[in-house]
């Protein structure tokens, strides 16, 4: 994986590994500014990814035979890849937290060499599955209490954006997905129900339910639109169900699948006509270019719509392109030990970043549980419970929130997970994060979890950490 970067970060490499700076120890953080598709939160999610990609990082001989074919490396620099590793340390918030803008998710600390090479891939593993399990956890609010599968694979913008894609989808809420493949690699649930072709595959559509009902009556959805959903589909589905039944095969999971026309129509008929012959207990799903909004939609219609597959907006995090979390040098530390903290000026105010290791506390509402407000501060600094907590907004400081001991639980996000390039926590276990996720998400209020215009949640600076960052930028100016 060691070319899996931009070249700009290689020729840094050199560069430091020339002017005697590779193993000065530097503290690289990443942050989001904007969360996607105007959602109140991000779901952190690609860190399991993350950590196996730092822990595995080396260059093969290949690797560095094509790297001279480049021109510009070195003899001496490309001997030296021959046994990079990654040997820094990793503090990261848990995969599947939920996270806000500004804040640090993920910190390495390492040998300026080895820190600088792995910003590509980081973004790209925690990028990309963070917007995809921010997306699904949309759809899973939508849908409430129904199930959701992932079905994207077909439509995702290559094979590990549906593998990882799939994985992400299923943090952030999706029951189960077709991709045989991330059932394997991750232990996702994978289900599946039959396309049109498995119809037109017969000479008649009763047939072809027959057949499959034969074939898998512990999990028998039949798609009904390839001729027409209400005079043929759901008719034959009907009778295929009596005749499984006449013939005592016992019927589990069962039922119909819409993939077009009006689906709220559509599912409130074929309700009408399966409760009508006893099969009340009758699965409807329903695909076709779903998203959070239109199962949003479809619920305010009165869809008898029990089950969701979401293929293509799902997995294409669509209405929003990419999630553009970034990696920032926050500090380095001197030949003595002491800590340096770094701060990237510019012209956009909200592009300055925070410097210093940080720390970053989630504060709770004791008596609900929820969210009152985050707050990043310095990792020295201590947050002690005793006293009574005023977080002030960095930019209008007037804006003060008052919190009396007793009333306000605090949780610090971030803890060491990899040291010395050596993960501390084992891989995890998906259904396990899933969870965590669901916890994660309920503890925002409802007000940030709405699809439209929710309610931002607080992020603001400690005292400590604004003094500082307005220190640096008043030095800044100076220069
Ligand atoms: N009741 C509804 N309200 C809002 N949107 C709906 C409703 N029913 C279906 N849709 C959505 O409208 C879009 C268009 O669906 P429709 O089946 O009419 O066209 P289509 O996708 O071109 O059909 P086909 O798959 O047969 O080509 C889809 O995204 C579908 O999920
Ligand atoms: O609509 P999405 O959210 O992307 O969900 C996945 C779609 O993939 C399949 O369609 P496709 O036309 O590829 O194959 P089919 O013949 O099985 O319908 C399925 O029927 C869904 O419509
Ligand atoms: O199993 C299904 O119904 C399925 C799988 C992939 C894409 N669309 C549908």
């Amino acid at each position: 994986m060691g070319l899996l970067t931009d070249l700009y970060q290689l020729r840094m490499m050199q560069g430091y590994y020339k002017t005697g700076k590779a193993d000065d120890i530097t503290v690289f953080e990443r942050f989001y500014r904007i969360n996607p598709y105007g959602s109140a939160y991000t779901i952190v999610a690609g860190v399991d990814h993350a950590l196996d990609y730092l822990e595995n990082l080396s260059f093969t001989a290949d690797d560095i035979a094509y790297l001279k074919t480049l021109g510009g490396f070195q003899e001496d620099f490309l001997r030296y890849l021959q046994s990079f590793r990654f040997t820094g340390d990793v503090y990261a918030m848990p995969e599947g937290s939920v996270a806000f803008p500004g804040e640090p998710l993920f910190i390495v600390k390492a040998r300026r060499i080895e820190a600088q090479l792995v910003e590509t891939a980081l973004s790209t593993f925690l990028n990309h599955e963070s917007l995809i399990a921010t997306k699904a956890s949309r759809v899973r609010w939508a849908a409430k209490d129904d199930p959701v599968l992932e079905f994207g694979l077909r439509r995702a913008q290559g094979m590990d954006a549906g593998v990882f894609g799939a994985r992400a989808a299923i943090i952030g809420g999706c029951d189960a997905t077709s991709n045989v493949l991330a059932g394997k690699m991750f232990g996702a649930k994978v289900v599946g129900t039959m396309a049109h072709s498995w119809v037109m595959s017969f000479a008649s559509e009763f047939e072809a339910f027959e057949r499959f009902i034969e074939l898998y009556p512990e999990n028998a959805i039949l798609v009904v639109d390839t001729f027409d959903t209400l005079t043929s589909g759901v008719p034959n589905a009907i009778k295929a169900f009596q005749l499984a039944k006449s013939r005592g095969i016992k019927l589990l999971r069962y039922g119909i699948r819409l993939d077009s026309g009006d689906l709220a129509y559509l599912s409130g008929e074929a309700r009408r006509m399966l409760d009508s012959e006893g099969f009340t207990n009758a699965i409807i799903s329903a695909s076709n270019d779903l998203d959070e909004h239109l199962v949003q939609e479809l619920k305010t219609q009165g869809a008898k719509i029990t089950e969701w597959g979401v293929g293509t907006k799902l997995i294409t995090g669509d209405g929003c392109a990419a999630l553009g979390g970034v990696y920032k040098l926050a500090a380095e530390y001197d030949k003595a030990g002491n800590e340096i903290p770094k701060l990237k000026i510019s012209e956009n105010p909200e592009k300055v970043t925070n410097p210093g290791t940080k720390a970053v506390y989630r504060i709770y509402d004791k008596a609900t549980g929820k969210i009152k407000v985050e707050l990043i501060t310095l990792r020295q600094e201590s947050l002690s419970e005793i006293e009574t907590l005023t977080v002030a907004d960095e930019t209008h400081p007037w804006k003060k929130m008052t919190l009396r001991a007793g009333s306000y639980e605090k949780r610090e996000m971030l803890s060491l997970v990899m040291q010395g390039g050596r993960r501390l926590i084992p891989v995890a276990n998906l259904a396990a994060i899933q969870a965590y996720t669901a916890r994660e998400l309920k503890t925002l209020w409802d007000e940030s979890r709405r699809l439209v215009n929710p309610h931002p949640v607080k992020v603001d600076l400690s005292n400590v950490l604004c003094s500082l960052k307005k220190e640096l930028i008043n030095g800044m100016h100076g220069k």
